[in-house]
């Protein structure tokens, strides 16, 4: 591969949000200031559009069905072609919005009308042949959800590549998601084939962030994957940085609740760091993509899109922190504490792995946990069908507890090294400056995180408050405690 003897080229992923400001990142990440051999070594892969995958498969947050939820469910008969000439309007709108010349414009058409058709009809013949009984949807469902992902990454990858290509840089489309394509690859194999003819020091490769592999990329990480294709193209190309350029700098708390004035960047952090804000539905970072760019040793930077002077925030292994200090506010909403109960359970075991295989079972994502002597809390991200599911089976299964659910908001405070005592205290007491009463509080013995539980009326007022105490007006005050052992 003649990449790999580049060994100073980065590997970028511009996001969903970002792309759909698709001319204000011509002047931006994409050239900028750039000219001649600056705007190579350079690998860009690209997200779809904001709201083209939501529209495609469902609804990330509200989980508001789109095409592929519509055809997977028996009841909506055929309202999901209805869908797909809605998406296909909306790709066609988003065209003419990029290009104003008709050359141009007709090519980013002909290229979605012909993948959008493509897979319709491949779809209703799939819907023909379920029909019959003999072959079952279900069992061809991952491989629609992929189809119909695919067409988001494939549009935006081949209109920035085309547009690039306009504005008199060298750059190449270069389609991972296995279109017309008969063979299978692993996610690595699918890379290194994509990048074996291309030359980094002269062409400008822009990449879907959805990738067809072996491994079906959907099936293993499902929303948020084009962070995993980017963390194998780095590491397989051999980049010496990946990264990731977003709507914000990666901040404080989001802006959007803070307010953009009173939140900081970050500027550094650790791979632990990011893990925590995955796990809290932060998309910093895809938690698996984390994961690979880590065991690589590649340096993962989040910059902002719209600020290209500002270096943004890096995140290695081996940054440890100088004070112990809160670095960012986030949290979520929509929780579901699992509270199991028995009295049974004193002095048994058991019971852990019999809720953690019904979670498993029924795909919940576990936020956090909790026991003591005969209860077992499990705070949970899912849909309330899925939870559900797991409280009948528990309950059949342990026909003496008691099981209680409830939903609330899990805020988090995180940070490198918490290991500082007036922490816990300065965050109960900026709540009760709010007269916000903490439902539960976990601070572990870890010390990167404190959670606090809330109403989920208290949402937003929870993060405000621990970020004003914890951040904005924090001053690096040690306890008495800390400061003695300084002193010593
Ligand atoms: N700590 C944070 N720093 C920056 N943005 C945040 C933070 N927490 C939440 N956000 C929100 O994340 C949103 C952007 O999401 P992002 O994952 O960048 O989208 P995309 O992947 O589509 O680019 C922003 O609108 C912002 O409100
Ligand atoms: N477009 C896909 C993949 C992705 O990673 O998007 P984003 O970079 O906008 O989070 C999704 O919405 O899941």
């Amino acid at each position: 591969m003649t990449n790999t003897s580049s060994p100073s080229h980065t590997v970028e992923k511009i996001g969903g949000t970002s792309m759909s400001r698709t001319s204000e990142l011509l002047d931006t990440v994409l050239i900028g200031d750039r000219k001649g051999e600056d705007l190579y070594n350079r690998i860009m892969v690209v997200s779809a559009y904001g709201g083209m995958t939501d529209a495609l498969l469902e609804h990330k947050k509200s989980g508001e069905p789109g095409v592929y939820s519509l055809f997977a469910s028996s009841e909506s008969g055929w309202t999901w072609g209805d869908a797909l000439s809605k998406v296909a309007q909306r790709m066609l709108e988003k065209n003419a919005d990029i290009f104003t010349d008709d050359g141009p414009r007709e090519a980013a058409d002909r290229f979605v009308k012909d993948r959008i058709e493509g897979v319709r009809s491949c779809l209703i013949d799939l819907a023909r042949l379920c029909s019959f009984g003999h072959f079952q949807l279900e069992q061809h469902l991952l491989t629609v959800r992929e189809m119909l992902s695919s067409l988001g990454e494939a549009q935006s990858a081949h209109n920035t590549a085309l547009l690039l290509k306009m504005h008199g840089v060298n750059s190449r489309f270069v389609d991972l998601t296995g279109w017309r394509d008969e063979n299978q690859y692993t996610l690595d194999e699918v890379i290194d084939r994509a990048f074996a003819d291309i030359d980094l020091s002269r062409e400008l490769p822009i990449v879907t962030g959805y990738a067809q592999c072996r491994e079906t990329l959907m099936k293993t990480y499902d929303r948020g994957y084009s962070e995993v294709t980017l963390s194998r193209v780095a590491v397989v190309t051999g980049a010496a940085e990946a990264v990731i350029h977003k709507e914000f700098h990666l901040s404080s708390a989001d802006p959007k609740i803070v307010g953009e004035d009173a939140v900081r960047v970050i500027g550094e952090t650790n791979y632990d760091v990011a893990d925590q804000l995955s796990n809290m539905g932060m998309e910093a970072i895809h938690p698996r993509a984390a994961k690979s760019l880590r065991q690589a040793g590649i340096p993962l930077r989040v910059k902002n899109a719209f600020d290209p002077d500002h270096p943004g925030t890096v995140i290695r292994s081996d940054l440890e922190t100088r004070e112990p200090h809160v670095e960012m506010v986030t949290g979520l909403k929509g929780v579901f504490a699992l509270e199991f109960y028995d009295q049974d359970m004193v002095g048994v075991k058991g019971y852990d792995s019999e809720i953690l295989d019904a979670l498993t079972r029924h795909k919940v994502w576990i936020i956090a946990k909790t026991s003591n002597a005969n209860t077992i809390t499990h705070f949970l991200k899912g849909s309330l069908q899925a939870i559900k599911r797991v409280e009948t089976d528990l309950a059949k299964a342990f026909p003496n507890s008691d099981i209680g659910l409830r939903k609330l908001a899990l805020v988090s405070a995180i940070g490198r090294s918490l290991n500082e005592p007036s922490i816990l205290p300065k965050a109960i007491a900026s709540l009760a400056e709010e007269g916000i009463m903490p439902l539960g509080v976990h601070d572990l013995i870890r010390k990167v995180d404190l959670q606090v539980l809330v109403e989920e009326t208290d949402f937003e007022a929870t993060l405000r408050a621990l970020h004003r105490g914890l951040i904005e007006n924090w001053t690096g005050e040690r306890s008495d405690q800390s400061a003695l052992e300084a002193v010593a």
